[in-house]
């Protein structure tokens, strides 16, 4: 079974993707990132988050990360409040600690594609 039957399917990952959005945009420090996008890309850009962290049968077939997110200033900070509001949202949804961990560390290899190089101070 796959996390994302595990979790209980398309109604647990509707839910989670609902929840994880409510949690970034009213986090201050991420909301200026998604002033002004429009609702149809804000959530395909939180389902393709749930569906990567979970291996839901969504897959993303658009631009690529760093194409996706040049030019926006991510900083990894940032890139650190996304993937714990993520964490926050599964646990809410009684994923596992361990799973969890699991979730964070298969996004970390995206970090070098989102975050801004300009925005890096290592
Ligand atoms: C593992 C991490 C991430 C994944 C998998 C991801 C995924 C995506 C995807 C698939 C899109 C394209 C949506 C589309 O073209 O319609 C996108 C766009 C976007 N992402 Fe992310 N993202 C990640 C991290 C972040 C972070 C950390 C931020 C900001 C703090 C962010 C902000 C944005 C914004 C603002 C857009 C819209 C750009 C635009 O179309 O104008 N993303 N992301």
């Amino acid at each position: 079974m796959t996390l994302y039957e595990s979790i209980g399917g398309e109604p647990a990952v509707r839910a989670a993707v609902d929840e994880f959005y409510r949690r970034v945009v009213n986090d201050p420090d991420l909301a200026g990132y998604f002033a002004g996008v429009d609702l149809a890309r804000l959530k395909a850009h939180q389902r393709a988050f749930i569906a990567a962290a979970v291996g839901g049968p969504a897959a993303y077939h658009g631009r690529s990360m760093s194409d996706a997110h040049a030019g926006l200033g991510i900083t990894g900070p940032a890139f650190d409040a996304v993937v714990a509001h993520l964490a926050g949202t599964l646990s809410g949804l009684g994923v596992p600690a361990q799973e969890i961990t699991r979730i964070a560390g298969a996004l970390a290899p995206l970090r070098a594609d989102i975050v801004d190089d300009r925005m890096s101070t290592e």
